[in-house]
């Protein structure tokens, strides 16, 4: 070959090569619409870092409601109706319901834990067994617990209203404990609960934006020495103290299982059927694990927030507590049952639900395959969200989506406009549990939850917004100062919260000392303590 000609195949080569290049970072053929990109970065440098919810909301409405996001040679999915939502996460659920690999959380998980396992036999023996634990029947064994956890909940309100987050933290964490791994937590000092709630702290510092390098995109910053990424340290760290926290758990349940003491919790039960399930000691500890993260955190937000908008909303907290004063009286506190009464209260829940879901644009699943869906091509290894804060606020959906108004949900079971074709929406279960196979699991627990604790707190307390000593004027809260991240969780907030009668005060001792008798049979079961 002469030079000239050697030159020329050079040079057509470095073409192709550049070109290629150039290509990555835009959007392939089929793809649903989206943002303009750049050459190699796509849509890297407008990816938002924090507050996804509300930048996915924003495009949603210029490029509909499921549309595209390259970043670099990758592409994120972003889907925001009910309809879409359905077809993705339902229609196509058998190739859209694995999970992006993320290198943070293979550090620390080694891919066991189950809201962020791959799709496969493994995440199918989890999901297994937390049906078993979750589902609807299983539930009504778990009242017991959760009734008297709800009555400690009152009672340290009417004790310390001053620590009433802390109170909602304690709660939360300690009916998943109760029930996963059988060991009740009287107090938020307690070291489990700190425990607990440390990791994840850290965990959250973790993933939050600029917590680690972007090493999904850029593989090779996975190399970078640990001495210059702490990040890494941070890792091991939390892999460290969750293991010695949740095996130390799982220890206790083996232990009473050996003295034949055993309070029926979870764990004992699945210790002693991992055959069945197909699990190992080591996805037993992360089975625990898992449901203790996915559980406790969530609950205590929607609380939270249930909080923060009733101090926000006095109007339509008088109503609800007229409906509840109306059905219950004076003489004795709610139960789980009288919420089928209470039309205004469940219509009340799911508004909370609309406005403020925990995980606004819920975990990532990931695509197995190729698809077509909406009529556009979704190739294998997308990441697809499910942008449950933009379905809440869609104006097409919902009238005056801003506006925080349970009544929506009383004129239309699913709270939409009259016109909106609702077909297919599956109307038991709000958009804040995600969609899918991968729906949450918990949901019946944490509707018993919920519907109890709302139900309470709006018979036994008054909240009212403070008033600043200085001005005299009253503080509202700010619904939207919360933290960033997976979960939005509202800061501490400031309130005034007093009960509203004597009468329901004493109720409220009675009934926590006729709790006794069920912690006892919890209380007794950290062997360690
Ligand atoms: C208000 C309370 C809760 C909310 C808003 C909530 C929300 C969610 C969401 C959005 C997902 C992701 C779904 C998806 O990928 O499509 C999820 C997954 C999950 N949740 Fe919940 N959750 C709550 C309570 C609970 C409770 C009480 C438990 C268990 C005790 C639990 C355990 C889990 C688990 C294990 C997963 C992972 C499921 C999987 O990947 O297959 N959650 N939750």
């Amino acid at each position: 070959m002469s030079l000239s000609l050697t030159v020329v195949v050079l040079v057509v080569v470095f073409i192709g090569l550049v070109q290629r290049l150039w290509r990555i970072g835009s959007r392939e053929q089929g793809l649903p619409p989206g943002p303009p990109t750049l050459p190699l970065l796509g849509n890297l440098l407008v990816f938002p870092r924090t507050r996804a919810h509300l930048k996915f909301t924003e495009w949603a409405r210029s490029y509909g409601d499921i549309y595209s996001l390259k970043i670099g040679s990758g592409t994120a999915i972003v889907v925001s109706s009910p309809k879409m939502a359905r077809e993705c996460f339902e229609l196509h659920g058998a190739t859209t319901s694995d999970r992006p690999v993320l290198h943070v959380a293979e550090l620390v998980y080694k891919g066991l834990e189950m809201p962020l396992a791959r799709y496969g036999p493994h995440w199918r023996n989890l999901r297994r067994a937390a049906h078993d634990l979750l589902n609807k029947e299983a539930c009504l064994s778990h009242l017991p617990i959760q009734r008297a956890e709800a009555s400690q909940l009152m009672y340290d309100v009417l004790q310390q209203p001053q620590h009433l987050y802390g109170h909602i933290r304690r709660y939360a964490a300690s009916v998943a404990l109760s029930v996963i791994f059988g060991i009740h937590c009287s107090t938020y000092d307690n070291p489990v609960i700190e425990e607990f709630y440390e990791c994840q702290r850290k965990w959250e510092h973790i993933l939050r934006p600029g917590g680690h390098p972007p090493v999904d995109i850029f593989p090779i910053l996975k190399y970078i020495p640990e001495r210059w990424a702490s990040w890494k340290g941070l890792c091991r760290e939390v892999r460290s103290r969750q293991r010695k926290l949740y095996f130390t758990l799982l220890q206790n349940c083996i232990d009473r299982i050996k003295l034949d003491r055993r309070n029926n919790s979870f764990i004992e039960y699945v210790l002693e059927h991992e055959d069945h399930y197909g699990l190992t000691r080591e996805m037993t500890g992360y089975l625990g694990l898992s449901l203790m993260e996915g559980g406790a955190d969530t609950t205590a937000i929607y609380l939270q927030f249930f909080l923060v908008l009733m101090l926000a909303h006095p109007d339509v907290k008088a109503r609800a507590q007229k409906e509840i004063d109306d059905v219950i009286g004076d003489g004795r506190s709610p139960d789980l049952e009288d919420i089928e009464h209470l039309p205004y209260i469940r219509a009340l829940i799911n508004e909370v639900h609309r406005c403020r879901p925990a995980a606004p644009t819920s975990i990532p699943h990931a695509a197995t395959t190729d698809e077509r869906i909406g009529g556009f091509f979704i190739p294998k290894g997308s990441m697809i969200f499910m942008n449950i804060w933009g379905i809440g606020r869609d104006p097409d959906l919902f009238e005056e989506p801003e506006r925080f108004w349970p009544e929506r949900f009383l004129n239309s079971e699913h709270g939409t406009k009259p016109e909106v074709d609702t077909t297919g929406c599956r109307s038991e279960i709000p958009m804040s549990f995600g969609g899918g196979r991968r729906i949450c699991p918990g949901f019946n627990l944490a509707y018993n939850s919920i519907a109890m604790n709302v139900m309470n707190i709006l018979w036994a307390f008054d909240i009212n917004l403070p008033k600043d000593p200085a001005t005299g004027k009253p503080i509202v809260p700010d619904e939207d100062d919360t933290t960033d991240g997976i979960l939005l969780t509202p800061k501490p907030f400031k309130y005034d919260i007093t009960p509203r009668s004597e009468a329901r005060g004493d109720i409220i001792r009675t009934q926590f000392g006729a709790a006794k008798p069920t912690f006892e049979l919890f209380d007794s079961a950290d062997l360690k303590a």
